[in-house]
């Protein structure tokens, strides 16, 4: 309170009362607000102005002192932004008394307001924050009416108090509503207690943050608090890269490199790990450092597997009788499998879990139609959904972990398939609804794109996955890994333990494809031509002209009569002049241009207007839209326009409307150009995809080979030759560190043989077989 009450006398304030609010963001407490100025020492003499910034709970009538600037709209002129603000409480006895009985505190009149004052003085309000037994000195009061008046002055104050004590490490008011909300009155005391523990509850509160306030505080730069936290810090940040653990030696040099104190040395870092590893907060194994929930979900996951595994199959199919229901279904589709698509047929009915593998167009979509049909027939089994009575009762589950990916399952199947999330009723937390204890219900899995599949979620699935389902996997391997730790499918398929079938041969190749053919140069290292063809080009150009260019072809595009829609450029990174950020903004002037029609609204990042086409950002589980999906916005609705009083931005994906209010703005983007990374599961008919040097850092085979592998008809590149070549020659730049294969071995190991498991590995190019090898 001493402190407020300093700021009070030396900062730039405005003492006012608040008029009436013009705009509250509930969610983030962001608020705008007209107040009326009783006394200020700014030179300002306005008797209102409008102010913004995050409030917890503004009320009419209660004088607030606002810190901040002054800050000039260019639409709705002067403005005051809030940097720290705390209730006007009277110094006097009087005042104070006036304040706790007014209408803030219910059931506190006059007499009890006046014992207060005469028992804890004028700094009565801060001694009840500071003291939660301060009140109980009072006499006449009861313990159960004490906690409760204390609650509401937290509740009233608390935030202020919080937000002040705050400012002076210099952090904002929208960083203290998120530390508030997450810890309420405790704040300041966990603060003092460990600044570092901020950095791991609360998102966006940065490492440096924490080091600044502890070194404030007086902490030793080699205390085990800080070298504890560092530890953690390098694990976490690790995690970003798709590591599932460190190396010891990485990690101990990452630890140095992050709390740079020459004091500090080795064997320190290596006591910290140790205790920290005794406390299960890291877990050391065989010189590798984990956190717990990766080290389990590795474990975990590989557990699964081997309980899956463990229960045979009871139902095998004589070769004869497959090789007739295959020759049937190749009648029906009007096709003649290849060795390898046989196999692969073959080896998924007989076997608990298979991974099929292979690159775009070799026909893996053809072998799951055939591995579907294959099955229904020997286990006579329809095939459409609708011959059940129960939709639980389908026994064919088919899942992806993008809704793109998701949709196309079902578009080149025709049944229902959804996202990994939601089959698992996915809670937007940390909670599935499906589980080991709930697991999921059918008799066969297909899980597609599965090199999306990060190690948390695939132990989240396997657990959820009953112990007489039939698994099968299905990704390509030389796409980039998941976004999240771990690289399953490879890993998976490294280890030899799980039945694995590679298909090799293209098909959409024979049909003339340049796309599928480059695709297939990147992935096997050999020579790349980039000649033109029909659906290929290649076009020179630095990353200065790269907006020119790429708008040109959107401009040439249109006028042949192509939809913008379909078309998709894709980049690496958002920054740069041949950037995300900029093609986005560039495209949308040509694409959606401002018409006095067309409504928009501004964000920091964007401008967003009907007829847009945007991504979703983040998963929103609770709207049915997830990470990845791209939509439009079809309406803009103004604050005045709906009851919801807020304005509002509808989108339309393939199968819903969403409707955002300004907080949700920052979940999507404009997606005229969207990155790699987010492409992933999805294809586009067209795909241009800028390659310069400004991106050199991020080039690198697997990433190029995705984009390339996005395009179904035509596919431009635009930029520089040696960059683009430099990029498919650049691999495992991005190696992550991971355990599963380990896991896999010693979970694995000789039992799946003793329990009669088909773990053969059936490379058909090495083995040489045929259909008729079977027969
Ligand atoms: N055995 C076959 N005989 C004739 N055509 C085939 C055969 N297998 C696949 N194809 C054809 O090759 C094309 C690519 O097959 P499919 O879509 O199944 O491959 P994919 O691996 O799923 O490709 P992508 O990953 O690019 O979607 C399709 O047009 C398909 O009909």
């Amino acid at each position: 309170m001493e402190q407020i009450k300093q700021m009070a006398e030396h900062e730039s304030y405005i003492r006012g009362e608040l008029l009436h609010l013009i705009f509250q963001n509930e969610a983030e407490h962001f608020s705008i607000a007209k107040i009326k100025v009783l006394d200020t020492n700014e030179a300002f003499e306005d008797k209102t102005i409008v102010i913004k910034g995050y409030f917890f709970n503004l009320q009419p009538e209660t004088s607030y002192y606002f810190y901040g600037i002054f800050d000039k709209h260019p639409r709705f002129g002067t403005q005051y932004k809030v940097t720290s603000y705390k209730t006007f409480i009277p110094d006097t006895k009087e005042g104070l008394i006036a304040y706790l009985s007014s209408d803030l505190f219910y059931g506190i009149g006059k007499k009890t307001a006046t014992k207060i004052v005469q028992q804890l003085g004028e700094n009565a309000i801060s001694k009840i924050i500071d003291d939660p037994e301060a009140l109980y000195t009072v006499p006449g009061i009861k313990e159960k009416a004490a906690d409760q008046l204390r609650a509401t002055i937290q509740e009233n104050q608390g935030f202020e108090h919080v937000a002040v004590y705050l400012a002076q490490y210099n952090i904002g008011l929208k960083m203290a509503q998120k530390i508030y909300q997450h810890y309420k009155d405790e704040a300041i005391q966990l603060l003092e207690a460990d600044p570092y523990q901020f950095v791991f509850d609360i998102e966006g509160f940065g490492f440096r943050t924490a080091d600044e306030i502890a070194r404030q505080m007086g902490l030793p730069a080699t205390h085990p608090t800080r070298v504890g936290a560092g530890c953690i810090y390098v694990l976490q940040s690790s995690v970003q890269d798709g590591h599932v653990y460190l190396p010891m030696d990485f990690c101990i040099t990452s630890i140095c490199a992050l709390l740079n104190t020459e004091e500090l040395t080795e064997s320190m870092i290596i006591d910290k790990l140790k205790a920290l590893n005794k406390d299960k907060k890291v877990i050391v194994q065989d010189g590798n450092v984990y956190l717990p929930s990766l080290y389990y979900a590795e474990d975990g996951f590989s557990s699964q597997l081997k309980r899956i595994l463990q229960k045979p199959i009871e139902h095998q199919t004589p070769m004869a009788e497959l090789m007739k229901i295959i020759g049937d279904i190749e009648e029906e589709e009007i096709l003649s499998y290849g060795k390898e698509q046989f196999t692969a047929i073959n080896q998924a009915i007989h076997a608990k879990v298979m991974i099929l593998t292979g690159g775009p167009g070799t026909g893996k979509t053809t072998v799951i139609k055939g591995i579907l049909k294959a099955y229904a027939t020997i286990h006579e089994l329809a095939l459409r959904p609708e011959d059940y009575n129960h939709k639980d009762d389908f026994p064919f589950i088919l899942t992806a972990p993008t809704g793109r990916a998701a949709k196309r399952l079902n578009e080149s199947t025709g049944l229902p398939a959804m996202t990994v999330h939601r089959l698992l009723g996915w809670d937007g937390n940390q909670s599935f609804e499906k589980n080991e204890h709930e697991p999921l219900s059918g008799k066969f899995i297909i899980i597609d794109e599965f090199s999306m599949v990060d190690i948390w979620l695939a132990n989240h699935l396997f657990k959820a996955i009953p112990d007489d389902m039939q698994v099968l996997i299905v990704g390509d391997e030389d796409q980039l890994p998941s976004v999240g730790p771990g690289q399953v499918l490879s890993d998976l398929l490294s280890t030899d333990r799980i039945p694995y079938v590679r298909l090799t041969e293209v098909y959409r190749q024979k049909e003339g494809s340049k796309i599928i053919q480059l695709a297939h140069e990147i992935k096997k290292d050999e020579p790349v031509n980039l000649q033109k063809d029909h659906d290929f080009n290649f076009i020179h150009c630095n990353e200065i002209q790269m907006v020119d260019v790429i708008t040109k072809i959107f401009k040439k595009a249109v006028e042949k009569g192509i939809e913008p829609k379909d078309i998709q450029v894709l980049a690496p990174m958002y920054r740069s002049e041949a950037g995300i950020t900029k093609l986005n903004q560039e495209l949308q002037k040509i694409i959606n241009p401002k018409t006095e029609q067309k409504r928009e609204v501004r964000t920091a990042e964007a401008i967003f207007r009907t007829g847009d086409k945007v991504i979703q950002l983040v998963n929103q589980p609770e709207d049915g839209v997830y990470n990845g999906d791209i939509g439009e916005v079809v309406a803009i609705f103004r604050e005045e326009e709906n009851i919801e009083q807020e304005e509002q931005l509808v989108i339309a994906f393939e199968d819903r409307e969403v409707v955002y209010e300004r907080k949700d703005y920052r979940n999507i983007m404009l997606a005229y150009c969207i990155s790699i990374h987010k492409s992933q599961g999805s294809e586009f008919p067209i795909v241009i995809m800028p390659v310069v040097r400004a991106y050199q850092r991020m080039l690198r085979k697997n990433l190029l080979y995705t984009a390339i592998t996005r395009s179904k008809q035509s596919l431009i590149i635009c930029g520089d030759q040696e960059s683009f070549l430099y990029g498919v020659a650049t691999k495992h730049k991005n190696q992550r560190y991971t355990t599963l294969t380990q896991h896999l071995v010693e979970k694995l190991g000789e039992e799946q043989d003793q329990d009669g498991q088909n773990s053969t590995v059936l490379e058909i190019e090495d083995a040489n077989l045929s259909p008729y090898d079977f027969m």
